[in-house]
């Protein structure tokens, strides 16, 4: 019989005991790194440093980009990372935030705050076993997902990663985790989730991005604390800390929310992974220095994403410990901990890929979910002598906006690339399509980005306009919300010709769009619907009625962000807002 740590049928922890006793310190510092996959140069160095985990950053992809190479990428990082004696398997680790992003050819769903109006949490566990399905197909283990941001700022970069402004929406979405990991850790296609930005990271002053949380600890228990505690509750084996403060602490360094509240009282036994370069930030100065290394790990953290410099985390943080500034019995727990997760996983006794997943990547199946997932995220915020639903049998449409045609703009953020893209940057179907699928064969759709070309002569003009792709502090706007100019000049345009101006508003998040809303017939809340536009289309034309719900307060005006549901500001449209189509 070999060591104990091999025997699959010994319980997790004695098996992560006997690996324990046989690591080096090496083996440990290792195991507590993790490295993005473009710097592990030589590929050795997985080996050699005993690196225990791989990330790929926001658009970071093997070439070609499709799932059989991402495969083949993964079982031969895994292959380096079993060449070492101890042969413990590394676990990889993504960002699948609306689907299995990263990837070409993968289903996108909407994102979060598109999920937040469906009100179905069942819905979004589908969605979650889905992308796990998808992500299992590429050999990958470990999503940096859910989000369980609660948004209180709508100027915020990451507003749509946020299911809603009050915590009862995140944690109703907590099924996520389940969908991803599975009823227990190591079943079919199970890929460990993670609660994410821990803790607060929605409550910024000001929205900014990675900002300062200035609330009590009353209101950051009350606000932000109950989507991870429904997370913990089922389960979630890795939570991921926030690059915000908290009354001006850096999260990344405070041991009491981190040790004290997160493992102490709430008893959370998964581990602890930094954000990337997270522990940077701790001096307010570039890089990172032991003293960062020695606080942040102290203060609970036990996964570094460093994620470049993994031989410099390695040397500070072995000083570190062997000046005693960070006690063995840390080092010991942080292993434990991720240990425990890699043999849940199953990591140890099915290393490779499964195959058999990867069909998966943009199935049919999985397009389907997403398409009902568009549908029922929609939100009808207007709808003037009941333009909608549309006809299919009218004789002339319009569709104008930049955003009917361009999946890169349908999808928002974190899709192929980090910020995201500009047109058709993966296969899927557009609003445009969608619209032109829908109408009947006699149907004349005529299509122009900016109107030109609109009269008397069309029933109706769709102008989908909205919001470019951004990511993270990109996507921050402190200084306005309203459309670009490119999308008032083509409301003026549509305006003008007199023909009813149905409104589709692509965006992750409300838009200061009071002023221009008199002009419109109907307007309609796309969100970031993601690669299956039809599920637009459905709705407009009135196969699908619209049943979704404001997810967050839609101001009358920009001024007044911050506004939340029951802080006495007057909305233009109240949280859990939505209108229903007449009773045909
Ligand atoms: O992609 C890894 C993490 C992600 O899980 C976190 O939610 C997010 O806060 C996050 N931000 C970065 C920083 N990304 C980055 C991309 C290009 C250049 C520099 C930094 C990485 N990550």
């Amino acid at each position: 019989a070999g060591p104990i740590y091999r025997d699959s049928t010994r319980p997790a922890a004695e098996r992560v005991a006997d690996l324990l006793a046989r690591m080096s310190l090496d083996d440990k510092l290792g195991q507590m790194t993790q490295a993005e996959r473009g710097a592990l140069t030589p590929q050795a160095d997985l080996a050699r440093y005993r690196i225990g985990s791989v990330l790929s950053g926001g658009g970071s992809a093997p070439t070609p980009n499709t799932a059989k190479s991402w495969a083949d990428m993964y079982d031969s990082f895994q292959r380096t990372a079993l060449s070492t004696p101890l042969g413990i398997p590394m676990i990889y680790g993504i960002d699948a935030v609306h689907g299995h992003n990263n990837v070409r050819g993968a289903t996108i769903f909407p994102h979060n705050i598109g999920l937040g109006a469906t009100r179905d949490p069942a819905l979004v566990q589908r969605i979650g076993r889905a992308v796990a399905e998808e992500i299992s197909g590429t050999g990958i283990d470990w999503d940096f997902a859910p989000c369980l941001c609660v948004a209180r700022d709508d100027r915020w970069g990451r507003t749509y990663e946020s299911f809603g402004e009050t915590p009862d929406i995140p944690t109703s979405m907590a099924t996520f985790v389940t969908g991803l990991q599975g009823p227990s850790l190591g079943g079919p296609a199970s890929v460990l989730a993670t609660a994410k930005h821990w803790i607060g990271d929605g409550g910024t002053t000001g929205g900014k991005d990675q900002g300062n949380t200035e609330v009590s600890e009353a209101e950051l228990r009350e606000t932000h604390l109950p989507p991870f505690q429904e997370a913990l509750k089922r389960g979630v084996g890795s939570v991921m800390i926030s690059y915000s403060s908290w009354n001006g602490v850096k999260m990344h360094g405070n041991g009491y929310l981190i040790t004290d509240v997160l493992k102490g009282e709430l008893g959370f036994s998964g581990f602890v992974v930094s954000d990337w370069q997270g522990i940077d930030q701790l001096d307010g100065q570039p890089g990172f220095t032991g003293d960062e290394v020695r606080a942040s790990i102290n203060a609970g953290i036990d996964m570094v994403m460093v994620p470049n410099d993994y031989k410099l985390f390695i040397s500070l943080l072995r000083t570190e410990v062997t000046s005693g500034r960070i006690p063995m019995s840390r080092i010991d727990d942080a292993n434990r901990r991720i240990l425990t997760k890699k043999f849940e996983l199953g990591l140890f006794e099915r290393p490779y890929t499964d195959r058999s997943y990867t069909a998966t990547v943009g199935s049919a199946a999985h397009r389907g979910i997403a398409r009902q997932a568009v549908r029922d995220s929609q939100v009808l915020l207007q709808n003037k002598w009941g333009v909608l639903p549309l006809p299919k049998t009218a004789s002339k449409v319009f569709v104008a906006g930049k955003s009917a045609d361009n999946i890169g703009y349908q999808s928002g953020g974190w899709t192929i690339d980090w910020q995201g893209g500009s047109g058709p940057i993966t296969p899927g179907t557009t609003i445009l399509q969608g619209i032109k699928n829908t109408v009947s064969p006699s149907t004349t759709v005529t299509y122009n980005a900016n109107g030109d070309g609109i009269d008397g002569s069309y029933k109706a003009a769709i102008a989908v306009v909205g919001e470019t792709p951004y990511a993270e502090f990109k996507g921050d706007r402190p200084n306005g919300l309203g459309l670009d100019d490119t999308d008032l000049a083509t409301l003026a345009k549509l305006k003008a010709s007199g023909v009813p101006v149905v409104v589709v508003l692509v965006s992750g998040r409300p838009l200061d769009i009071a002023q221009q809303l008199p002009n419109w017939d109907a307007l309609v809340a796309a969100w970031l619907p993601g690669t299956e536009g039809q599920g637009v289309a459905d709705v407009l034309f009135g196969d699908y009625a619209p049943t979704g719900k404001l997810p967050s307060t839609w101001m009358q005006s920009a001024s007044q962000q911050p506004i939340n549901t029951g802080d006495g500001k007057t909305p233009l449209f109240p949280q859990g807002f939505g209108l229903q189509y007449a009773r045909s």
